[in-house]
């Protein structure tokens, strides 16, 4: 049976926590109040407790829109497959917690997969999160990069830290 952890107010505050990532270190990041970051993605999201493979969050809320505007848009597929409409996460009073969720550069720091079901965007686990980590999604290859992220070196066993 299909089942969907519907994770809102309660999950941001039991869950999950939100915080300002470095991206100049490799994961686990510390978080920009730390000396050594000179590199931010913004706001990410944080795991407050272990999460277990194969937890799903959703729907990612949004504006429904035709074109792909800002770095907070889902394609949204219809039943044959061909791109229907944008979900647009952009305006943060018509939206939730999930746009905060920032794109993975590589896969060994991926932790989640975004599927689409009924209409709608949902995130999974697909691996166990330990606390204190990023949460972070593969927002696809045309978003991914708009923010730089070096898609040749995405699937590389080596990730950009040479780890
Ligand atoms: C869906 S939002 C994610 C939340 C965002 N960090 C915020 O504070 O609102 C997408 C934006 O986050 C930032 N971002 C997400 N992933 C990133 C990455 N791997 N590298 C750099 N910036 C990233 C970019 O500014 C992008 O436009």
């Amino acid at each position: 049976m299909f089942f969907v952890l519907r994770v809102e107010i309660m999950c941001m505050n039991t869950v999950l926590y939100m915080a300002r990532p470095c991206r100049n270190k490799p994961p686990p990041y510390s978080t920009e109040g730390s000396p050594d970051c000179t590199k931010s993605a913004g706001l990410g999201v944080f795991a407050t407790r272990t999460l277990p493979r194969n937890v799903r969050f959703g729907p990612y809320k949004g504006v429904r829109s035709t074109d792909a505007v800002s770095n907070y848009c889902w394609q949204i597929y219809d039943k044959d497959h061909k791109p229907s409409h944008m979900v647009d996460a952009a305006d943060g009073n018509n939206s939730n917690w999930m746009r905060f969720i920032n794109c993975s550069r590589h896969w060994s720091e991926q932790n989640l997969v975004a599927f689409q079901y009924r209409g709608e965007l949902y995130y999974c686990t697909i691996r166990t999160i330990p606390r204190n980590t990023e949460l972070m999604v593969y927002y696809g290859s045309e978003f991914a990069h708009r923010l730089h992220v070096d898609i040749g070196r995405y699937n590389s066993p080596v990730d950009e830290f040479g780890n």
